[in-house]
């Protein structure tokens, strides 16, 4: 079964993906694979968002999650379409004893201490940091890895190619999430390219 951690490991840079075409989907995902991001989050922010999603499953090599995930409706969808992993903007009780329940890796929002209290009062240590930018950056995410040693974090909001590398030098940081990756207009050979530059950012 695979684990947060691991999974927040294997790519420098998780691509955060809003898709509504199934096909299309495929062709992205199969571009940002070969170009070295296996880690695909595609949100629940379309119509056809979860038919996407379980259309990326059957790329090799990809580990397809579901981003947006805001309850435990939406959790369990996810799941059934073929989710390995499960990242929310934020926290709540529920949805984190529903992951739990479904024993679903799950990778919840935090944007300040007590979300991180929070969470770590659930048995979590693992969270998207969101919106990164907008939440103070990266002097906020220093301060908050002060008091919170063990806990690692993947930033995401406004993170761009440019400045990922400041965000992977932090210790608390296993990865980056990021829309910048696939943008309308780009041909597969742009995301192929644009994957690798960002797969080759070290940590
Ligand atoms: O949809 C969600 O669940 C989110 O949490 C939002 C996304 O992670 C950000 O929209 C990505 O941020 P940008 O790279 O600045 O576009």
């Amino acid at each position: 079964m695979d684990d947060i951690e691991t999974i927040m490991r294997t790519a420098p840079v998780i691509p955060v993906l809003v898709l509504d075409d199934p096909d299309q989907a495929v062709a992205i995902g199969t571009a940002l694979v070969k170009g070295g991001l296996n880690v695909l989050e595609v949100t629940l922010r379309t119509r056809r968002a979860l038919e996407v999603m379980t259309a990326m499953t059957g790329i090799e090599g990809a580990i397809v999650g579901a981003g947006t995930v805001l309850d435990e409706a939406q959790l369990d969808l996810a799941l059934d379409a073929g989710a390995r992993f499960i990242v929310s903007p934020g926290l709540t009780k529920r949805l984190a004893q529903a992951a739990s329940a479904r024993r679903a890796c799950f990778l919840p929002g935090i944007a300040n201490a007590s979300d991180i209290m929070r969470g770590l009062e659930l048995g979590l240590n693992r969270f998207k940091f969101f919106p990164a930018e907008a939440s103070g950056g990266l002097k906020a995410l220093k301060a908050l890895a002060g008091p919170f040693g063990d806990v690692r974090f993947c930033p995401t909001g406004g993170i761009t190619l440019q400045s990922a590398p400041e965000w992977l030098a932090e210790e608390a940081v296993l990865c980056v999430g990021g829309s910048w990756l696939v943008k309308p207009g780009m041909s597969m050979a742009d995301v192929e390219a644009g994957a690798r530059a960002a797969a080759g950012l070290r940590r």
